[in-house]
């Protein structure tokens, strides 16, 4: 073999004769190759290098046949983490048990039940975790789908998510389109809660807000927590709270509520759709309540109708649920309507009430809901007031919740007194309530206070004068003009009923509006209460005659109405001298001696209530002991007026003092002369 200078120089000669003959220089380079190939490494290389090039040229031409026969033969689909689609093949291939056969698994802890394809699973039923083989990426599984087409899958876990691709053994797409139709029915329909997902299908699937603020969040809350719905979910808080939503667990000897977490998300079934549920936590409002809470709901549809029918049930269910409770909404300290309470419906005929005054009110505001076609055809505004007036503890407010009870209405309560509320957010309050509500307006009185609290003489000082009552400064930032332009707007015309408990009761179209005030009709302002805004004015006294004797009835019922009422379990008393059974009769003497010992017009309800409850099984007792009793009130009550005497004449000292040292100054700084002092204020008059 030439070596290299040999080479160069066979070049340059090649380069001198170039002009020469080509025949040279291939024979030359005949020569070079023959001389090479003498080599026996370099004959090696050369024929290894020969044979990769063949070996690699036909594996390229058999990948691309094989490619393109699969072309011919193959339907190829991929579906990637976060599309639904995902989630049908991916649970229909788990209910097909397609990885049973796999040998690339992660052994994760889970509940069994939850899973499509339990062997997967070393199931044990001892109500702890068992272990699953979840399937990992894998090599490819052949699946016999229907015992007619062969399908090849895989599964792929990259940074972005996990993607299945499926290549289906046809040359016809159907086959594949079929596959994924019977994926996306089974899914559907399938009872089994398909895991819950992170991912935003908003743009496939219809998704509702319900905010805490709006009532619907309260049906919705309601329907979720009835029991059907929430069977599929696992995560609860526990409360203990009765007035928290939640279903209860009467099996335990403490009922303790289940109510749905917050910032969790549970896949639900409602009706023949799954649907994924987040409540969103909300933020104490510094009265311990919770607001700006919200339930995020993803119904697995992609019809808006399918949600109407959604809220049109759960308003339902929570119509229905309301007959035996009536719902009170209560505001925030912001203004704006917050979480709802529920108590027991109070039957009407458990008022106590002068004869035919609970027949009246019912009857009107009955009368009032019914004729709304009527105001329109009249061009009347549509609303009617009611003023509930009269001394503490005599059934104002007991009236509002029978009659909303007995109405089937809400209460939408608003005290002009709490902090948040003003002109503005009264109005806003207002328009938030739906068409069909009782409104309940507190603390009137203590938002425009006229006089002093109490209603005696004024106290006068030593010459005579009267001394000027203590201005009470307004505890709400709500003005009278504020308050009549919200009744008299067109917020208002659209069938509230509206009570106001100081107590005035306002009907406004379908709703009620109900103001309440105690004691002191004259106190409220004309305009308030003139007909138009107030048309029923009813004043609740103390107990009457008639009254006491009903009281004694539902206390103790001896009459043949109020015993069929209250079923047999009532009704039965034993004398505590004789120890026999009192019968109707001697109930009905009973009563006419509780009666009788009572002055008439001297005591509230309430304040008899409290006196029969510490009694409820002894009639006997509760007459003996009236006496006693009526000496007990009446000496606790001079008590009560000396204390307020007191303390009046003390404010009046204090006040007359305070304006004598005021004269004193502006005297001074006017002539610097010395006023003459007004003197002690004496007894008898102000006058200690
Ligand atoms: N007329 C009545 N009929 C039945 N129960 C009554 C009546 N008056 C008072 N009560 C009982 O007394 C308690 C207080 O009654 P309620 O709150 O209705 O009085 P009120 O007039 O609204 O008092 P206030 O003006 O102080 O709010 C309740 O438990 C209620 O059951």
């Amino acid at each position: 073999m030439p070596g290299p200078g040999a080479v160069i120089r066979g070049l340059r000669h090649l380069k001198i004769q170039s002009g020469r003959s080509w025949k040279e220089f291939i024979k030359f380079l005949l020569l070079l190759v023959k001389r090479m190939l003498g080599n026996p490494q370099v004959a090696e290389l050369l024929r290894f290098i020969f044979l990769g090039t063949i070996v690699e040229t036909g594996r390229v031409v058999g990948a691309k046949m094989v490619s393109t026969v699969n072309s011919f033969f193959l339907v190829k689909a991929s579906f990637k983490q976060g599309e639904l689609s995902y989630e049908w093949v991916s649970a229909y291939i788990d209910h097909h048990k397609v990885w049973n056969q796999s040998r690339t698994f992660r052994v994760v802890a889970r509940n069994p039940e939850t899973m499509a394809n339990r062997d997967l699973a070393i199931a044990v039923a001892d109500g702890y975790p068992s272990a699953v083989y979840e399937p990992s990426a894998s090599e490819p599984e052949l699946f016999h789908w229907k015992g007619r087409h062969w399908i090849t899958i895989s599964k792929e876990e990259k940074e972005g998510g996990t993607s299945l691709t499926l290549q289906v053994w046809s040359r016809d797409r159907s086959v594949l389109d079929d596959f994924v139709q019977e994926a996306r029915t089974f899914y559907r329909t399938s009872p089994q809660a398909p895991p819950k997902q992170d991912f935003d299908y908003s743009q496939s699937l219809i998704v509702g807000h319900f905010n805490q603020a709006d009532f619907s969040y309260d049906w919705v809350l309601d329907y979720l927590q009835s029991e059907n719905i929430m069977a599929d979910a696992n995560e609860f808080t526990i409360s203990t709270k009765q007035t928290d939503a939640g279903w209860n667990r009467e099996d335990a000897k403490q009922p303790v509520r289940y109510v749905p977490s917050t910032n969790t998300k549970q896949r639900l079934r409602w009706r023949e759709h799954w649907m994924q549920v987040e409540f969103v936590i909300g933020y104490e409002d510094g009265n311990g309540r919770t607001t700006g809470g919200s339930i995020n709901i993803m119904l697995h549809s992609c019809d808006k109708a399918v949600l109407g029918q959604f809220i049109e049930a759960a308003r339902v269910h929570y119509t229905n649920a309301s007959i035996s409770r009536v719902t009170v909404h209560l505001t925030d300290n912001y203004g704006s309507w917050a979480r709802a309470v529920t108590k027991n419906r109070r039957a009407f005929s458990t008022l106590i009430l002068p004869n035919g005054i609970k027949e009246l009110i019912l009857a009107d505001a009955k009368e009032f809901l019914a004729s709304e076609e009527w105001y329109t055809f009249a061009g009347v505004p549509h609303r009617r007031g009611y003023l509930l007036y009269g001394e503490p503890g005599t059934g104002k407010s007991s009236t509002i919740h029978a009659l909303a009870g007995e109405l089937g209405l809400e209460i939408y309560f608003i005290s002009l007194a709490a902090p948040g509320i003003d002109d503005y957010t009264l109005g806003r309050l207002i328009r938030d309530t739906p068409s069909r509500c009782i409104l309940l307006i507190e603390d009137i009185d203590c938002a425009f206070p006229s006089r002093e609290e109490d209603d005696d003489e004024p106290l006068l000082d030593s010459k005579g004068n009267p001394i000027p009552k203590e201005p009470i400064p307004p505890r709400s930032q709500v003005t009278l003009a504020g308050l009549l332009n919200v009744l008299d707007s067109v917020a208002s015309e659209e069938g509230r009923l509206t009570f106001a408990t100081a107590c005035i009761p306002y009907i406004l179209s379908s709703r009620v509006l109900i103001l309440r005030q105690t004691n002191h009709i004259e106190q409220l302002d004309p305009a308030l209460i003139r007909p138009g805004r107030m048309d029923l004015k009813i004043q609740y006294g103390l107990a009457t005659a008639e009254q006491l004797e009903q009281m004694f009835d539902r206390f103790y019922p001896y009459d043949q109405e109020s015993l069929a009422e209250f079923g047999p379990s009532i009704g039965c008393y034993f004398s505590q001298t004789t120890g026999e059974r009192l019968s109707s009769a001697g109930l009905a003497g009973l009563a006419k001696e509780f009666t009788e010992a009572i002055p008439p017009a001297r005591y509230s309800i309430a304040q008899l209530q409290g006196y029969l409850l510490s009694r409820k099984n002894d009639p006997e007792g509760a007459v003996a002991g009236i006496g006693v009793w009526i000496a007990e009130q009446e000496k606790e009550k001079r008590e009560m007026d000396e204390l307020k005497q007191k303390r009046r004449k003390e404010a009046a000292l204090r006040r007359a003092a305070e304006a004598a040292a005021e004269r004193e100054v502006v005297a001074v700084v006017a002539n610097g002369v010395k006023p003459e002092a007004d003197g002690p204020i004496e007894n008898g008059t102000v006058q200690e």
